[in-house]
């Protein structure tokens, strides 16, 4: 057996798909100081019972992409190793077999042509001559996509480790890791059974035992095991070997051709979680036992489309355990618990789609300390408290898994695992007809059902206006009109105190925060491109402390990004204080007018001006009040101890009863800031946006003469111009806009939408998007243009914005 080398720049766990495929792209980097180290056989853990489909299009661009690159890499890599893979190109169908699906498959052709990939609409007829086993009777028609395919996994695997090998990488088997050596927080060294390799950088896709292995380090990786079952048949007539891959999510199931026969499996609704209390040991090249019974609802459903099914021989019912995680995305990137431990793990049995894109980005992320572009769907810190409690997690997976091929509906929430994180004011909102929305793990009213013109608080999801269209605008005109109050307990909230906490806030942040102590600042924090990775609300506080304002979802992925900005040898400490404080945000014309009611502080527009905050006295509670808003119009947020949330709703609520205040939900503050134009970090902007290419760059401190990080490549774009430019979009009222419909200027695919819905005030549906020229664009060239958004399939005529729709001059804001 070869030696252990003793050290090396990054050891990878695990030789799966995933850790074969990050050692390939890593020794492609010119890591050559790779290791990777396989307990037992490559492949043995998960990958070798993958049913090794490769489908592409996912609602986001980027893991579209990364797909993409999937099948471009799994084109190649037979001839650049000489091993076969089972690769081919045999293209992926889509069914849909009622009205509802087939409005979805169209979204989703439509999101495809947004992403620049090709998907084609057909008839049953036309989608029976690609797969003439099945029957048609219910089909409504059905979507192509020619460049999805399929592999062999274990030997895709075996192809990417060869090129790893050939490239420079090793690899060895039968190696165990039984513990990393970390120093003062540092990681020093991989620990094995054949002994100790110093290394700087340790990359985790140790599949299914990555939870329990990473958790033993502090990091948390929420995956569960659960059962995944496929049949495969013999071989029999009619099963071409260029057969596409074939989905039929309202059948549940999925198939693709094997040797002349077929694979079916598919997602029941009732899955059987695994390993609850561990990972047996031994358990490698391992199956579980076939579940006949379990498997029989998927195996009707499967007869019913393909009839010839019932002759077949069965071969196998594989019966392997998978990892699946609690939004049905996958994880990858550096833990924010321990710097230098990557993880690529949690594939929700798309690891072979994944596998090559996943190992491309895991390795650029290692290398180059950044994703190749935007991953946040997938992002590690995309995760928060509730990820900690394994029990809740499995609760949440196992619905994300049963949902896994169920109508994505626009909107739609999270059943399980609730409530979990409850404001104090939950039970008095749930009393008020509050509809709850889950952000993670947080329960927040989402709109107000009036109970009694007789609307129940409980969401309807469809394609077209939903039950909550009228609530949403009753309580959007309420705040164009009178006063709201939301209930924002959930957003993010940090304090950055210390000598040394304005040095550090002023490197972080791209907007200049070296203003008076009461001063409150709009800022984005951006990264060596000039991408915005935070963008929030900063207050001063004192001379030496800041108080730190995010959304919700944010909360890991921004504490993770500030603390790791602020320049080595500062002397300033960052603390996540999201639960002391409860926030209330009392929005609309009426706001000071409520306001004057409940405190004896000045809330003048002379004496409290807007971008400041300043505590004030609201019945018996030191309220940090923040002049600011989302929503486009005069108002407060009211950020407070926990304690005192129910006394100050109840204040509020008294004093605001003559002014037409009413509650309201995140909702209505989506329509109200879709009018207003204000961006959406994840939507609009994010690590692959800048700020002049989002309109953001007024709050760039570049005039300044204080360096920061990201201004070089500001200063870059902001003498060079951009090639990409964000717009507004609106159409007629009667089209709903979800997001991804593809934008078109003079005709030409220019980007997609990143936003879209309704806006009750200026009666049109609303969207925002890039507008794309590789040769420059600028407002101007947006303006100059005709534009048409492609939605559903189906083009309609858009008008292009590039001021805000409503209160352009910020008087509202400002009164
Ligand atoms: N491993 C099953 C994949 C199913 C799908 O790609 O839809």
């Amino acid at each position: 057996m070869t030696e252990l080398p003793s050290t090396a720049k990054a050891v990878i766990i695990g030789g799966g798909i995933i850790g074969c495929s990050t050692a390939y792209h890593l020794a492609k980097l010119g890591l050559t100081d790779t290791v990777l180290l396989e307990r037992k056989k490559l492949t043995s853990g998960t990958t070798f019972h993958a049913a090794g489909l490769v489908g592409q299009l996912r609602s986001n661009a980027n893991i579209t992409q990364l797909l993409g690159y999937s099948v471009d890499l799994y084109n190649k890599i037979e001839e650049e190793t000489g091993l076969g893979t089972g690769w081919k190109m045999n293209g992926g169908l889509r069914l849909a077999c009622n009205e509802e699906r087939w409005t979805e498959v169209k979204r989703q052709a439509t999101t495809a042509h947004s992403f620049g990939l090709e998907m084609e609409l057909l008839t049953p007829k036309e989608a029976q001559g690609l797969w003439p086993l099945m029957d048609i009777s219910d089909v409504v028609g059905a979507a192509f996509m020619p460049t999805d395919g399929q592999a062999n996994p274990s030997d895709i695997t075996q192809a990417l480790a060869k090129g790893a090998r050939m490239a420079g990488a090793k690899i060895f088997e039968d190696t165990k890791v039984t513990d990393i050596e970390i120093d003062n927080g540092k990681i020093k060294a991989v620990i094995t059974d054949r002994g100790r390799i110093e290394c700087e950088k340790v990359i985790c896709c140790a599949g299914q035992w990555t939870r329990m292995f990473a958790g033993r380090f502090g990091v948390n990786v929420p995956l569960v095991s659960m059962e995944h079952q496929y049949m495969v048949t013999e071989a029999f007539e009619g099963v071409p070997s260029n057969l596409p891959t074939l989905r039929d999510p309202d059948r549940l199931t999925y198939y693709k051709e094997e040797v002349g026969g077929l694979v079916m499996g598919g997602y029941e609704p009732n899955p059987i979680p695994w390993a609850n209390d561990g990972i047996p040991q031994g358990f490698h090249y391992t199956l579980l036992d076939s579940n006949f019974e379990h498997f029989e609802p998927l195996m009707e459903l499967a007869l019913g489309r393909v009839p010839a099914l019932e002759h077949a021989g069965i071969k196998t019912l594989t019966n392997g355990p998978e990892s699946f995680t609690p939004d049905g995305n996958f994880i990858i990137g550096e833990a924010p618990e321990l710097a230098n431990f990557f993880v690529g793990a949690g594939f929700n049995a798309f690891g072979i789609a994944a596998g090559g894109g996943a190992g491309m980005a895991l390795a650029e992320w290692v290398h180059k300390g950044e994703p190749p572009f935007d991953l946040w769907s997938a992002d590690i810190r995309r995760f928060g408290r509730p990820h900690f409690d394994t029990d809740w997690v499995r609760t949440r997976t196992v619905e994300a898994y049963g949902k896994h091929y169920t109508m994505a509906w626009p909107y739609e929430e999270h059943d399980s695992g609730r409530p979990c994180r409850k404001s104090p004011l939950y039970d008095v909102l749930r009393e008020q007809g509050a509809c709850f929305g889950e952000k993670l793990g947080w329960e927040r009213p989402n709109w107000y059902a009036d109970a009694s013109s007789g609307e129940v608080p409980k969401d309807e999801y469809g394609f077209g206006r939903q039950n909550w269209f009228d609530a949403v605008g009753r309580e959007h005109k309420a705040a164009r009109e009178a006063a709201v109050l939301f209930d924002q307990t959930s957003f993010a909230k940090f304090t950055l105190k210390g000598p040394d906490a304005l040095k550090a806030m002023n490197w972080i942040c791209a907007n200049n925060v070296d203003r008076p102590v009461g001063a409150l600042i709009y800022t984005q924090m951006l990264n060596d491109k000039g991408g915005i990775e935070c963008d929030l609300t900063v207050g001063r506080v004192k001379h030496d402390e800041f108080y730190i304002v995010t959304g919700t979802g944010f909360a890991t992925h921004n504490f993770d990004w500030i603390r790791r900005n602020i320049p080595e040898g500062l002397n300033c400490q960052l603390f996540d204080i999201t639960s002391s404080n409860a926030v209330l945000s009392l929005m609309g014309p009426e706001a000071r007018n409520i306001l004057t009611k409940v405190t004896r502080d000045d809330v003048t527009n002379e004496g409290f001006k807007f971008g400041t905050l300043r505590t004030i006295g609201i019945a018996g509670c030191p309220v940090q009040a923040l002049r600011v808003t989302y929503v486009g119009e005069l108002g407060w947020e009211l950020h407070l101890p926990v304690e005192y949330a129910q006394t100050v709703y109840a204040a509020l609520t008294e004093a605001g009863r003559d002014h037409g205040l009413i509650n309201a939900g995140y909702r209505a503050i989506e329509t109200l800031r879709l009018e207003k134009g204000y961006r959406a970090w994840g939507a609009e902007i994010g690590p692959d946006h800048t700020s002049f290419e989002s309109g953001l760059g007024w709050a760039v401190k570049l005039k300044q003469n204080i360096d920061f990080n990201g201004r070089a490549a500001a200063e870059a774009q902001q003498a060079n111009g951009v090639k990409k430019l964000l717009a507004g979009f609106t159409v007629d009222p009667d089209i709903v806009l979800l997001g991804r419909e593809t934008i078109y200027r003079n005709g030409k695919r220019v980007g997609w939408l990143t936003s879209g819905g309704y806006g009750h005030t200026v009666e049109k549906s609303i969207g925002y998007g890039y507008v794309r020229n590789p040769d420059g664009v600028d407002a101007d060239y947006v303006l100059s243009g005709d534009y048409e958004l492609e939605v559903a399939t189906e083009r309609v005529k858009a008008e292009v914005h590039m001021r805000p729709l409503y209160d352009p001059k910020m008087e509202r804001v400002k009164a």
